[in-house]
């Protein structure tokens, strides 16, 4: 039986399977330029940062206390997250229950990062994201923060996605409906304060791999993020 784990998109290869590995900080435009590449080469897609919220809202739902990696670790391999990889529409599930809304919540997002440096989490997930990316019979395009480093690092195309502050701020700000000044201004610190945290943690930062080809998305459109990307995975295929 098919799970929702193996799930690939309907949409026909049009080539050999490559892995694309999309890393980069928050609002820098991974999620939804890695989708629509996914969508458009008939590929699966896996947003790992899911995943960690996943694990996130697992912890907290259950009375973890997220500030003590010890108890976190002891408790990592618990919950059962599934991924289903189709770009048109992927979900996420922990222990069968629906999790897309959920992990979107100001609380998981306060949290994520705690939970996130913790080995035992990375571990878990890292086979999660091994395993889905090694069974997507025409591809995959994961999108994380140290995919091209760690969970993938033979991928075939490694894209870095950067933005200023102020761009990502603004766009993440667009999405949770923040208009006034302060509120754009207090998305754009805890944005930072986020980023911080993941590049500085011991297991596994937030890094651009040496050989991640970097886009700076500031004054790009998605449209011309998508469309450079999409290049770059074509001609990779075109020389397998
Ligand atoms: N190049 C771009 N120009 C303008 N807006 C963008 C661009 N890329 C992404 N966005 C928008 O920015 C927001 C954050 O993008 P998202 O893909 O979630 O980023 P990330 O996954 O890196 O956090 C979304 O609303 C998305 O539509
Ligand atoms: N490969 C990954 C992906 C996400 N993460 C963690 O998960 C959090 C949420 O990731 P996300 O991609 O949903 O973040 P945003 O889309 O909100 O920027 C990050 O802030 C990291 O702490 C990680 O540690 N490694």
């Amino acid at each position: 039986m098919e799970t929702a784990a193996q799930a690939a998109p309907a949409a026909p290869a049009t080539g050999p399977a490559v892995i694309v590995a999309i890393d980069g900080p928050s609002g820098t435009g991974k999620s939804s330029t890695s989708r629509a590449v996914a969508a458009r080469l008939g590929m699966s897609f896996l947003d790992t940062g899911a995943q960690y919220r996943a694990m996130t809202w697992w912890m907290t739902g259950n009375g973890v206390d997220v500030s003590d990696p010890s108890a976190v670790a002891a408790l990592a391999r618990k919950p059962a997250i599934v991924s289903g990889t189709d770009p048109k529409a992927p979900t996420i599930t922990v222990d069968g229950a629906d999790a897309s809304g959920p992990i979107r919540t100001p609380e998981v997002t306060a949290n994520v990062s705690a939970v996130s440096a913790v080995p035992e989490v990375r571990e878990v997930i890292t086979g999660l994201q091994r395993s889905i990316a090694a069974s997507a019979p025409h591809g995959i395009v994961v999108e994380g923060r140290d995919i091209g480093t760690t969970v993938l690092p033979d991928a075939d195309v490694k894209i870095f996605l950067t933005a200023s502050a102020e761009a990502r701020a603004a766009r993440r700000s667009g999405e949770l409906g923040a208009t006034t000044g302060a509120a754009v201004a207090a998305t754009k610190e805890a944005l930072i304060q986020r980023d911080a945290a993941d590049s500085t943690r011991k297991a596994s930062p937030l890094a651009k791999a040496a050989d991640a080809t970097e886009i700076d998305t500031t004054d790009l459109t998605l449209a011309q993020v998508i469309d450079r990307i999409v290049a770059l995975v074509e001609e990779k295929r075109a020389a397998k």
